[in-house]
């Protein structure tokens, strides 16, 4: 259904109704103050919980009237004065996430709102229908929860690690296979379920088991004989095996191969794809690290990418995860800076963009050094005064960085990308002087022309200097000291750095090092490397900003949309919804390879609507909208799965089938390629059917089936997009 809300004032119990609504895909705003109204952790509720967390902030906001957090109190005060224009801004600003009640509550509450005068008659009438519509997906989600747990039960009791039948339907067929083969074998069930693949070429079966992987005595063709003999349907889920060389291969009822996809994307949504194999654990992910007062460049562009993409995927593997942005905030460059800033600084320019402004400053200075070389020992001692500690020096230093935080989380939130820590060089304490002192006391250090060095000549890593002469720091040593305190205070069980390979050699040094040192974490901590962006310019050359890309990218898209202007005319926040596109493109085109690859950015190939790009897999997506919005019908559960025969309903089911497989994987080589190449390839498959399976139109029993399917295929094309960070868009 759509709702329409165009009054300026809308009370906020109308605008949580629609917001909870919208979140659950069911409630299309499409004009008024709330259209651009974001869930900021959507992507983190699921099923269940999500239900149980709204009800329990609801009750916090309407029972209670008190916030959670400090952030939500001013929202909170502006409910209370029943301005829902203010409520709203801050909603904007903040993008909170949002508070709604039990849905009996929630009408008395309107009804309560229209008597004491702040809701208008008509809008009580919309606010209604949209608690239906949350109730109605509060139901679907619970009852889809109950079937999936029914399935799940039906499937035998043993225990085998990472095999999961309640949240993999692959496995609700793989725990078969090894709980009947190793009933005849003896092999633990765990080794066989390991080794069961899934062939490329569907005539050598659904599964395959390779007989050689399991290592055991005897000729491996023979044995294949055999036990396919033995092989007894126990239900029937399991149809066949049969003897192919070395090969076991399997045929399963793909039937219920449907039947249960469908049972498991419906009931876990957003969570479809997600395992808990990594709950318990925690992984610190380190990403972007741009450097004040330089171009944040392709290189910091990629990180960015890569690694909110690896951040992901160890949320999506049941990981704790922290992504740290560790800004490149210290170091004589920023004594240099602040001589520039003396001379060419303007505060009016800084303050509206810093990070522009600084690099301006940064340049000139540069360019002045070159005739009055004395700038440099200014800026070396200007950075030792920082070095020990001298306020005034770090005052001006610390606004650089504050003004520069503020501006880089402006666009990274444009790019769907949050950071639970801004560390940087800078911060880095105590931990420093204390491995200085370890690597004293262990004899690593070595004296050389008055610096301190470490001799990694053995280990083929050159020699890296830790402590200039004049007493300070360097890249390195802040590194070393940054990791120690790392792990003092999070305790990771993995720590990934996402830098360009030309920092290779760094991070080997700084790996070797803190081994040497004898951190017994020292084997958790990971380089994960890529390639570089040639030519990656604006269209006028030069220096290239982020912003500045991606401004322009939002600009060929919107050209673009105009270009059909009926549907132009339905999009809401068609700025956005350009901005969102052209944000896909780069990221498709970053990520279309595999990371260590180099590529030319191709501005035409990357905003392309057609080959293997970001606007394709969003038009893909949208069109999945599209279907479900002109079938008219409400997703059903409880349609006859059966009724999904045809080849093309097959193959997107097998491919939905397999997301949660392809989760897991991610994990070896943390490779965003392998998601596009699913995304695309989901895409693919439900392209083309497109034409022939139609839900509207069609006789009811099989609408529904088909508009299940649907329903599922785009919950999971969206769940592999927000896992490579793109916000899957419903119209465009
Ligand atoms: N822990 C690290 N060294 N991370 C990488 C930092 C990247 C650095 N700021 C650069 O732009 O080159």
């Amino acid at each position: 259904m759509e709702l329409t809300l165009s009054n300026p004032s809308i009370p906020l119990n109308v605008l949580t109704t629609v917001v909870l609504g919208q979140l659950q895909s069911k409630v299309q705003l499409v004009n008024g103050p709330t259209t651009s109204l974001k869930v900021d952790d959507s992507t983190k509720l699921t099923g269940d919980v999500n239900v149980t967390r709204y009800l329990i902030r609801s009750n916090n906001l309407l029972n209670e009237q008190q916030s959670v957090n400090q952030r939500e109190a001013s929202l909170v005060d502006a409910l209370l004065l029943k301005d829902a224009s203010i409520a709203a801004d801050l909603v904007k600003q903040r993008q909170h996430s949002f508070l709604v009640s039990d849905n009996a509550s929630l009408v008395d509450y309107l009804a309560w709102s229209v008597l004491s005068g702040t809701l208008q008659e008509q809008e009580y009438v919309a606010a209604v229908q949209a608690t239906q519509v949350i109730q109605d997906t509060i139901a679907l989600q619970q009852k889809a929860i109950s079937d999936a747990a029914n399935a799940a039960n039906a499937t035998p009791a043993v225990s085998i690690p990472g095999c999961d039948p309640t949240t993999n339907p692959l496995d609700i067929f793989r725990i078969r296979i090894a709980t009947q083969l190793s009933s005849v074998t003896n092999i633990d069930p765990a080794t066989i379920y390991r080794a069961i693949d899934i062939p490329r070429q569907l005539d050598h079966g659904d599964f395959a088991l390779a007989l050689p992987r399991l290592r055991v005595k005897g000729n491996p063709a023979q044995l294949a004989k055999e036990w396919a003999a033995a092989f007894v349907p126990v239900d029937d889920y399991i149809l066949e095996a049969t003897p192919i060389g070395p090969f076991l291969n399997y045929r399963i009822n793909t039937r219920l191969l449907i039947k249960h996809t469908l049972e498991l994307a419906s009931a876990r949504v957003e969570a479809f794809g997600a395992n808990a194999s990594g709950a318990g654990k925690k992984a610190i992910v380190e990403f972007s690290s741009p450097n004040i007062a330089k171009p944040f460049h392709a290189g910091h562009l990629r990180s960015t990418i890569i690694g909110s993409f690896i951040r992901n995927v160890y949320a999506a593997n049941g990981w704790d995860v922290i992504a740290m942005n560790y800004l490149g905030d210290w170091g004589k460059q920023y004594g240099l800076l602040a001589i520039g800033y003396s001379r060419h600084g303007c505060e009016q320019k800084l303050l509206e963009d810093p990070i522009k402004h600084l690099y301006d400053v940064y340049v000139q200075i540069n360019r002045d050094a070159e005739d009055e070389p004395t700038i440099h020992d200014e800026a070396r001692a200007y950075f030792k005064k920082m070095e020990d500690g001298d306020e005034s020096a770090l005052a001006l230093w610390r606004r650089f960085r504050d003004l520069s935080i503020v501006k880089y989380q402006e666009v990274y939130g444009r790019l769907n990308i949050e950071f639970d820590v801004y560390s940087g060089e800078s911060q880095v304490g105590k931990g420093m002087e204390e491995a200085m002192a370890m690597l004293e006391s262990t004899g690593l250090l070595q004296e050389s022309q008055g610096a301190k060095v470490i001799d990694l000549e053995k280990y083929k890593l050159g020699v890296s200097v830790v402590q200039k002469s004049d007493g300070t720091t360097l890249y390195i040593t802040r590194d070393i000291g940054a990791a120690k305190e790392r792990y003092e205070r999070y305790k990771f069980d993995k720590m990934i750095y996402v830098v360009a390979a030309q920092q290779d050699l760094h991070l080997k040094q700084l790996f070797k090092t803190l081994e040497l040192m004898g951190f017994d974490w020292a084997d958790r901590v990971e380089h994960v490397n890529f390639g570089m962006v040639q030519g990656m310019s604006t269209r006028k050359g030069t220096v290239v900003f982020l912003e500045d890309i991606l401004d322009e990218a939002q600009e060929v898209m919107h050209d673009q949309m105009r270009k059909n202007e009926a549907k132009y005319a339905e999009i809401p926040e068609p700025l956005r919804v350009a901005d969102e596109i052209g944000i896909s493109g780069v990221k498709i085109q970053d990520n279309a390879a595999r990371r260590v690859k180099n590529y030319a950015f191709d501005r035409n190939r990357m905003f392309s609507f057609e080959g293997d790009t970001g606007p394709y897999i969003q038009y893909a997506h949208a069109r999945l909208c599209s279907i479900e919005r002109k079938s008219g019908l409400k997703v059903n559960l409880d349609a006859d799965t059966n009724l999904l025969t045809e080849e093309g309903a097959l193959n997107i089911m097998r491919t939905v089938a397999q997301y949660p497989d392809l989760v897991k994987s991610l994990m070896n080589a943390y490779e965003p390629c392998n998601v596009v190449t699913y995304a695309l390839n989901l895409s693919h498959d439900i392209s083309a059917v497109f034409d022939t399976l139609w839900v509207r139109g069609t006789e009811p029993a099989v609408a529904d089936a088909r508009l299940l399917m649907y329903w599922c295929a785009r919950v999971t094309l969206g769940n592999a997009m927000r896992l490579l960070g793109l916000r899957p868009l419903e119209r465009m």
